[in-house]
């Protein structure tokens, strides 16, 4: 295995063109790795362009949107990848999408078994029929659920049918977009965990995990993006971040602070329209700290896009 990252990020940014000449960046500047073996969970506020990144790895941007920068993945770089290429070699054999809402990505008139099993023929060319029950065991699908169709299945059946899909073209990287949206609890763990377990620095793998859940992004990942009107504002390491120290981003914080099991405050404010951003840092407004400094756009220096982030010692204190 090589020290190379599975999927680098450099400078990518994504924009949607409206009627009027207005641009709205819904994705700004982003640079990122994420190593084979490493689970990296994107966190933010509704609307604040995490999916939108991951359509644009994935070449499923609207037409009105034009991307920019660099997603590198095994040599290839995804933005500038043509549809073709985006057919043969990235969607589902570079990347493997674990979608939001596995009832909607599944073929509802068709059995999940013919559903893997077309995947199955498409990726890998095998239409060996032992092939679709490897596949579904993989995800810990039930074989004598095979035959169902996609209505008779639960949420979490559903979830490890879409997990066996995104898992049979052997991708380097999962990109899982909210995978536990309406999941309760229990399937949010098993779902999670069984992400993770696909995740090995020896299968060359890495997970790429979009998500709302601050307890299932505590519970797999490795390390955390917090993303705030379409930029990352901190990026840390999942036991730092969650644990000690904490996060040093006071927006971080304020994610934090309203989970239940914690202060339970919701971060004041609204998250900006990202068609009228401030000039400076978009979270001045919404941020305690704020000082005349934040009316420029904050320096990256370290993993915090902040002009007063909370210093490691103030937190220990
Ligand atoms: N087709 C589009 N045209 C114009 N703007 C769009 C379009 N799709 C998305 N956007 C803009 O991009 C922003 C980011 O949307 P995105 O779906 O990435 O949010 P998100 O972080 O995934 O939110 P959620 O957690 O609710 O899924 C939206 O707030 C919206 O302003
Ligand atoms: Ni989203």
């Amino acid at each position: 295995m090589t020290d190379q990252p599975v999927l680098s990020l450099r400078g990518l940014s994504v924009r949607f063109l409206m009627p009027g000449g207005r641009h709205i960046p819904a994705v700004t500047d982003v640079r990122l790795d994420v190593a084979a073996g490493e689970c990296l969970a994107l966190i933010g506020e509704s609307g604040c362009g995490k999916s939108v990144l991951a359509s644009a790895l994935l070449g499923l941007l609207p037409a009105n949107a034009q991307a920019c920068g660099e997603a590198w993945l095994r040599g290839l770089d995804l933005i500038a990848a043509d549809e073709g290429t985006l057919v043969r070699r990235v969607r589902g054999r570079l990347v493997g999408l674990v979608p939001q809402s596995p009832a909607a990505h599944l073929t509802p008139v068709r059995t999940v078994r013919s559903q893997l099993a077309e995947t199955i023929r498409a990726l890998t060319n095998t239409r060996d029929p032992g092939a679709v029950e490897r596949a579904a065991e993989r995800a810990a699908f039930p074989l004598d659920h095979l035959d169902r169709y996609p209505h008779q299945l639960s949420g979490g059946l559903a979830q490890r049918a879409a997990t066996a899909l995104a898992l049979v073209g052997e991708a380097p990287l999962l990109l899982a977009d909210e995978p536990t949206t309406g999941l309760d609890r229990d399937l949010v763990e098993h779902t999670v965990d069984e992400l993770r377990r696909h995740v090995t620095a020896e299968e060359g793998r890495a997970l790429l995990m979009i998500t709302h859940d601050l307890a299932a992004a505590r519970r797999v990942a490795d390390r955390v993006a917090v993303m705030y009107a379409g930029r990352i504002v901190e990026l840390a390491d999942a036991a730092a971040f969650f644990g000690e120290p904490g996060p040093r981003h006071p927006y971080s914080q304020g994610l934090l602070d309203a989970l239940p099991d914690r202060a339970f405050r919701p971060v004041p404010g609204m998250p900006p329209e990202l068609g009228a951003l401030p000039d400076g840092c978009a979270f001045a407004p919404r941020c305690a700290r704020a000082t005349a400094s934040c009316a420029t756009l904050p320096p990256t220096t370290g993993a915090v896009a902040c002009h007063h982030p909370h210093l490691m010692e103030d937190l220990r204190a």
